[in-house]
């Protein structure tokens, strides 16, 4: 554990949750900068480099409430810690260098713009959204998860497992692109039936089913344009029946956000959607592979997490 100069009296001392594999390396290769910036700016830290989400998890469970949080990663650090955010007054300051960085790059923090991100501090603290997934059916039924930027099923979530296959120093948008260009070619229709604050909202054939806080993934695919990280809402984009050259052109809509509209499309917003399959369907949740479900829920928790440098 490494400690900061304590400068400014009236700063407070954050704990930074450094997620050293994030980004391929990048966040441990960046820290030594990060670290010489938070020096140089008198601002008070304690470095926690955790080996494991559940680790961060706990380390910061164990911190007292509304002690100020600082996250140095990508959007799975942010996710493995909500747990110990929501509800507790910890707020929370991200630091971006993941691969895709898409809930920062909405906000408009870029992955190694250290000044942007560390200026922000100055400003007051914004409550935004967390959704919270709950697994319906099959092995995880019960299971639930803080979310904060969103998940996907269906193509989506196998294109997230297929970035994988590419090399590290690509972007986080053309790994997506590649992924979804390698995943097309397996393109299977699933029957979903979805249900929107209570009401049936849409049955039928779907490639995919997204519910976002954010308005973006794949390092930049504008899937949910309309999002609103602050307005108690969760958006849900899916699918119709769709072949695969419709399916690509309508990546390439998403990438510009002119999606919305279009035929095939169906896009809502609401404070609980359930999603239900007919059979087994990959799951990614803020970018993460979690297997296959079949049926799940998400609600809004409104305002739950107070960002520092939104
Ligand atoms: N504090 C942590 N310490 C160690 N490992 C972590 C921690 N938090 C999350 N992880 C693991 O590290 C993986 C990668 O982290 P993260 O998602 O932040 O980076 P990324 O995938 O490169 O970026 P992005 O999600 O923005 O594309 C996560 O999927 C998670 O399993």
């Amino acid at each position: 554990m490494l400690g900061g100069t304590l400068t400014h009296a009236t700063s407070p001392e954050f704990t930074v949750v450094l997620n050293a594999q994030a980004g391929r390396g990048l966040a441990a290769r960046k820290w030594p900068q990060l670290q010489a910036e938070l020096l140089r700016r008198g601002l008070p830290f304690t470095l926690l480099t955790t080996a494991t989400p559940e680790e961060a998890r706990a380390r910061v469970l164990a911190l007292p409430p509304h002690a100020p949080i600082m996250t140095v990663g990508g959007e799975g650090t942010v996710s493995a810690i909500l747990p110990a955010l929501v509800g507790t007054g910890r707020p929370l300051a991200i630091i971006p260098l993941g691969s895709g960085n898409d809930f920062a790059g909405m906000l408009g923090l870029r992955a190694g713009d250290f000044g942007e991100a560390l200026n922000r501090l100055a400003y007051a603290p914004r409550a935004v959204d967390v959704l919270e997934v709950q697994w319906l059916a099959g092995d995880g039924a019960g299971q639930r998860r803080y979310l904060l930027n969103g998940l996907g099923m269906g193509f989506d979530a196998q294109v997230n497992q297929a970035m994988k296959d590419t090399p590290a120093r690509w972007p986080g948008l053309a790994r997506y692109a590649w992924g979804a260009f390698a995943t097309v070619r397996h393109l299977h229709l699933s029957s979903v039936s979805v249900e929107l604050d209570g009401q049936p909202w849409y049955a039928g054939p779907s490639a995919l089913c997204a519910v976002m806080n954010g308005t973006r993934y794949g390092g930049g695919f504008r899937i949910s344009p309309h999002s609103d990280v602050r307005d108690g809402r969760l958006n849900v984009v899916a699918s119709g029946p769709i072949g695969r050259l419709e399916l690509l052109k309508l990546m390439a809509q998403v990438l510009a956000a002119r999606h919305i509209g279009q035929p095939g499309v169906h896009a809502a917003q609401g404070r609980q959607v359930s999603v239900r399959w007919n059979e087994p369907i990959a799951l990614h949740v803020d970018g993460e592979d979690a297997g296959k479900v079949t049926a799940l829920s998400v609600k809004v928790h409104p305002k739950a997490v107070q960002l520092l440098n939104a």
